[in-house]
């Protein structure tokens, strides 16, 4: 009888543990209201996850915006769904993010399409193209810094949200009009508000706002597409650009290889569209990566600032080989980028019925691997919680470094980001010695990549 009961204990254990702990919150809205309390809280959207993490462990389930979402954080779980070998996971096609960002983005194509675009675009990432943002971002890094000490108090964010989009306009479109750079960066600006706010077009919401700022941009960038397609057949040589646009449209025109294969050369507006994807994946993240990474040296300042300093160049300019020999810079970059996780999740969709962690999940259910949880998990990374760039002198645990994601869909822009950091952060430290206006750790509310709310106010004064 005792056997009888202890398999009937069993299997009821079993059948209970099929689908992932976790609530479904209320009919319909499901626990929506609590992930907008935690949005609202000042400890940002992360602590909706944060709180049930711990509550279920590293695999739970949720309903939020009328969706099944399981998230989990296991270095193991996201091994199999970033790197999808078994072809069983997606990105979730969402109506109004193509909206803003245009349906031809990197961010929205079909998998397939993704694939063909993501072709293209991996070539402008070159050691070439670093190399070149390397010198852009020094010399706008370092004629931004030179104002620094006369301004008083410095909104840090502010200021390198600015730097990032110069650097980005550059890279891409070689824009640097300050007028229209200050335009576009008001209008990209809009776009993204917008990602996060309720898909209704009406003229007051916040999404109409954004769809008419995306038509704006767009504008700007048919504009320059049509004044480089009248330089080039004009032959007027004397506007040599060395941006991405210039190689995007080179292949489009002058019939080498890969341009005489009509299936895949790319369209003005995928052009378009992943421009606008490229300002918005590199511009916000890489500043607000820069600013946590300026905060955590702040609250580690004299032992981490003097071995930096050590390894400091003393050039005019810098120049990627330089980088290459501030590796204790490097590890700084890395433990920030760690510290930070400013894409705290990453989210995918389940395209079959599958076993996660010993769940079952549904087809359709949102996944999302939480890189956050993973970064900060102590069975990972020893004492998690403690900046300690010195962890990096040994390699990462396989699949648990995922600041820029992983498999098919890692960032693209992850070594120019790890080297424009390196740049800033070897720049701010040998011109300046700081202190913190406002330390106030509150999360801003309505943003796509975890920011500051204070922005980070320092006061500068020159090291001498
Ligand atoms: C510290 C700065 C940065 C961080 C933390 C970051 C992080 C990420 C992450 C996590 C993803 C993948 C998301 C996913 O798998 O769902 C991504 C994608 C992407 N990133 Fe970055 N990024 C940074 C800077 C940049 C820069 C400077 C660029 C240059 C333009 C860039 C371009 C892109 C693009 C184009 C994608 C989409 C790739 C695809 O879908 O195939 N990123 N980024």
């Amino acid at each position: 009888l005792r056997k009888i009961f202890k398999t009937v204990i069993q299997d009821h254990e079993k059948s209970a543990a099929d689908i992932p702990p976790g609530s479904h919150g209320f009919p319909v809205i499901g626990e929506t209201l609590q992930f907008m309390l935690s949005v609202n809280s000042g400890k940002g959207f992360y602590e909706f996850v944060r709180s049930r993490r711990i509550r279920y462990g590293s695999c739970f389930r949720t309903s939020l915006f009328g969706e099944a979402h399981v998230f989990l954080s296991t270095t193991e779980s996201a091994r199999a769904v970033l790197n999808n070998e078994s072809g069983m996971f997606t990105k979730r096609y969402i109506k109004s993010i193509a909206a803003l960002v245009g349906d031809r983005s990197l961010l929205c194509a079909s998998q397939h399409h993704h694939k063909i675009l993501r072709s293209h675009f991996i070539n402008l990432f070159s050691k070439k193209s670093t190399a070149l943002m390397v010198r852009n971002f020094d010399e706008l890094v370092v004629d931004a810094l030179s104002g620094w000490e006369h301004r008083g108090t410095v909104v840090l964010l502010t200021d390198l949200l600015q730097i990032t989009f110069k650097a980005m306009c550059k890279m891409l479109i070689s824009l640097e009009n300050e007028e229209e750079l200050d335009s576009l960066q008001r209008d990209v600006g809009f776009v993204c508000e917008a990602m996060l706010a309720f898909p209704l077009n009406l003229p007051w919401t916040r999404f109409h706002k954004g769809i008419m700022a995306r038509g704006r941009v767009m504008e700007v960038l048919e504009k320059t597409i049509r004044e480089r397609r009248n330089e080039t057949s004009s032959h007027n040589n004397n506007n040599h650009h060395e941006d991405f646009l210039q190689q995007l449209l080179a292949v489009d025109s002058d019939g080498s290889a890969s341009s005489s294969d009509h299936s895949t050369k790319l369209t003005d507006a995928e052009i378009k569209d992943n421009i606008l994807t490229m300002i918005i994946a590199g511009q916000d993240t890489t500043a607000s990566a820069l600013t946590w990474m300026v905060k955590y040296l702040g609250e580690n300042q004299k032992e981490e600032q003097t071995r930096i300093a050590k390894q400091a160049s003393d050039k005019p300019f810098l120049e990627l080989d330089d980088l290459t020999e501030m590796t204790y810079a490097s590890k700084m970059v890395k433990e920030s980028l760690r510290m930070a996780s400013v894409v705290p999740w990453f989210p995918r969709v389940v395209l079959q019925d599958c076993e996660m962690e010993g769940y079952k999940i549904n087809k359709g259910c949102n996944i999302n691997i939480d890189a956050r949880s993973i970064h900060l998990d102590p069975n990972v990374y020893s004492e998690p919680h403690k900046f300690n760039p010195s962890r990096f002198d040994e390699e990462a645990k396989a699949n648990s470094f995922l600041p820029f994601g992983m498999g098919g869909r890692t960032c693209l822009g992850l070594n120019m980001a790890k080297a424009m950091m390196v740049v800033f952060l070897h720049r701010f430290i040998t011109t300046y010695r700081w202190e913190v206006v406002d330390g106030d750790p509150s999360i801003e509310k309505w943003t796509l990549f975890a920011r500051l709310k204070s922005g980070y106010p320092i006061r500068v004064s020159r090291r001498l």
